[in-house]
């Protein structure tokens, strides 16, 4: 996330940095700032000697125990994640000790919740740029503004970009979008170890259709709405081959892109580049990490398992599709395991007679019209103001006047043993429909994905509760254990964060020429190793505190799958070795003026 004046050279023990940078430029950069941990030596050779207090603390320790007690003092959450990018902007290595010593109490602030809240306040808060700003007026400078970033072709290992139409699950969030860019890149180094110093976050800012940004006088991104159609494709390929052409070897990912694009760039790139998308492929294999633990313990063959998602969207679908692949590798055709999943959204259980208003990859869920014609219709109220998250979906809520075949009577009709949501829509799993659910299934499976926390379809603590204790759940946002009847309840947090740090370094260790499907899959059998317990109440996950073990195992599966498809570029011996040297850890090195 920092252009350098520094280079970090050696391998294992004897890595150190080097610089020409001299004074205050040293102390001021936040890749080399050690602060008071800076030798006599060290402060005589960089002309730093009496620019910092005369106490040499030579290790991190003491510096830990300012800043936490500094993160504690700041009183919101707000206020702490932006305590932490302060810290960040002054010292990367203290930034992201902090993070790991701290990892299951910061993570939440640095991303997921609190990242959503940083990012409806950007412009309020904003105080110093952290990212590339590329903007759909001016696309002829996409090259130039990366160029910018100051790094050669082999200094960057990854970029992340959103164009933030759908942040989390709170929408539309103009150039604010760029911080989520920034939060994966922290999590991709606190759970990984990716270089801090090799990746780029990058907004894509295509205009907001949100009101709220638009009116604001303090907004900081290009005033008007979301451009469309040949000029934001054109928009993604220059930035596309630009970043290819700054950045050969890089890891290109895609956050919280709007429905009707996110599938359609990684289809177009995802053949030939090394590119995923977090929210589709990320999200469906952390799912299917989760599931590979909950069908185990619910005793029932995947091939028996009918899976209801409510909310169709990136997510919603990348999970339908990862799901029916697996449940096609235990002996179904691609077409029976489709058959197995019934996707729910907006307008109600997904039907054949509904599809010129669907999307795409909505289509092959829909089920037959004739299947379902005699279940029961419910009115909705149809806004017509409402957001239109896909343009056919206008003209579909008028022709839905008659009703929709909602959740609850989907779940009525259908039984299922598996029910996932990744709707946005908070409390839509009611008590009517978890006990339902509950009546038909030993050990019903059931995720409430939707994030941030506020925005869940249900709460574990009502899950277990409903279900009198058999549920096997997963939640997208963190929640603490739930105590019931004698048992402790851990809760999985089946966030993508578990999952994608160690894909990224995996693909990044293995200079996979592409991402494919099986290393998503080694990425979700990987995670899955790692919560063997089968307990009641254990968690189906590992928990986030192991997020760096976990992210090794991922990418060390990831190399050998890479190196097994024939699509490694890089020559490796030991996969194990090689993830370890491609690691950055937080620690002081010796730093020697050059
Ligand atoms: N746990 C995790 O790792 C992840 C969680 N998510 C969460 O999943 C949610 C959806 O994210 P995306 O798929 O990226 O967004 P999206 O906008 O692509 O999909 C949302 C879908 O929900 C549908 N929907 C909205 N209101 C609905 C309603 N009342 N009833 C039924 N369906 C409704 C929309 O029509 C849309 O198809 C967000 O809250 C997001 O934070 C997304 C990615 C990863
Ligand atoms: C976790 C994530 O990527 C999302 O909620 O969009
Ligand atoms: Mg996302």
């Amino acid at each position: 996330m920092v252009a350098r004046k520094f280079q970090i050279v050696g391998a294992g023990a004897d890595r150190k940095i080097q610089t020409t940078a001299r004074g205050y430029e040293v102390l001021r950069d936040p890749g080399l700032n050690k602060g008071t941990a800076f030798t006599k030596a060290e402060r005589q050779a960089l002309q730093i000697d009496g620019l910092l207090p005369p106490v040499v603390t030579e290790d991190l320790a003491p510096q830990l125990e300012r800043a936490y007690a500094a993160y504690h003092e700041a009183p919101t959450d707000l206020d702490k994640h932006i305590y932490l990018w302060r810290l960040h902007d002054n010292n990367v290595t203290l930034f992201y000790a902090l993070l790991q010593e701290h990892l299951l109490e910061i993570l939440p602030v640095v991303y997921d919740p609190v990242v959503g809240e940083a990012i409806e306040h950007y412009s309020e808060v904003f105080t110093r740029p952290r990212g590339i700003y590329l903007s759909i007026n001016e696309p002829e400078t996409v090259e130039q503004k990366l160029a910018n970033f100051g790094a050669g072709p082999g200094d960057i290992d990854l970029l992340v970009a959103s164009d933030a139409e759908a942040i989390l699950g709170i929408g539309d969030w103009g150039t604010n979008g760029v911080d989520i860019a920034i939060g994966k890149l922290a999590v991709y180094t606190a759970a990984a170890g990716i270089s801090p110093y090799r990746v780029v976050p990058v907004i894509l800012d295509v205009g907001t259709d949100n009101e709220k940004l638009l009116n604001d006088p303090l907004y900081l991104g290009y005033r008007h709405g979301r451009t469309r159609g040949k000029a934001y494709d054109d928009f993604i390929d220059a930035y596309v081959t630009a970043a290819r052409k700054l950045f050969p070897k890089a890891l290109l990912h895609w956050e919280d892109f709007g429905s009707t694009n996110a599938r359609r760039i990684i289809n177009r790139y995802r053949g030939t580049i090394p590119t995923f998308n977090d929210d589709e492929q990320g999200t469906g294999a952390i799912v299917v990490a989760a599931l590979l633990n909950a069908v185990r313990r619910s005793g029932t063959p995947w091939a028996e398992q009918r899976v209801v998602v409510y909310g169709a969207g990136t997510a919603g679908a990348g999970i339908a599709d990862q799901i029916r692949d697996h449940i096609a590798s235990q002996g179904l055709s691609k077409e029976e395991a489709t058959r197995r999943i019934w996707l729910v959204d907006e307008p109600g259980l997904l039907t054949d007679d509904l599809k010129d208003g669907l999307l795409d990859y909505q289509l092959p869920y829909a089920r037959p019209h004739a299947e379902v014609a005699d279940l029961k219709r419910t009115r909705v109220e149809t806004d017509p103001n409402a957001e239109t998250r896909w343009p056919e979906l206008a003209a579909l809520r008028e022709k839905l006047t008659n009703g929709i075949i909602d959740l609850a009577t989907t779940v009525d009709a259908i039984k299922p043993t598996i029910l996932i949501g990744t709707s946005t829509k908070p409390g839509s799993f009611t008590e009517e429909i978890v006990r339902n659910l509950a009546s038909h299934v030993e050990r019903p499976i059931i995720f409430p994905l939707s994030n941030p926390t506020a925005l869940h379809e249900a709460t574990p603590a009502h899950l277990i509760e409903w279900t009198d204790g058999k549920v096997l759940v997963a939640t997208g946002a963190p929640f603490d254990d739930v105590e019931y009847k004698g048992v402790t309840y851990k809760i999985a947090q089946a966030n993508n964060a578990a999952l994608y740090p160690g894909v990224g370094l995996g693909v990044i260790t293995a200079r996979a020429k592409i991402v494919t499907d099986e290393i998503l899959f080694a990425a979700a059998k990987a995670v899955a190793g790692q919560a063997t317990d089968d307990t009641l109440g254990a968690s189906l996950l590992p928990s986030n505190a192991d997020l760096r073990t976990t992210s090794s195992a991922v990418a060390v599966e990831i190399v050998r799958t890479a190196i097994n498809q024939g699509i490694a570029e890089a020559k490796i011996d030991d996969p194990v070795e090689a993830v370890r040297e491609t690691q950055w850890w937080p620690v002081y090195l010796p730093v020697e003026a050059v």
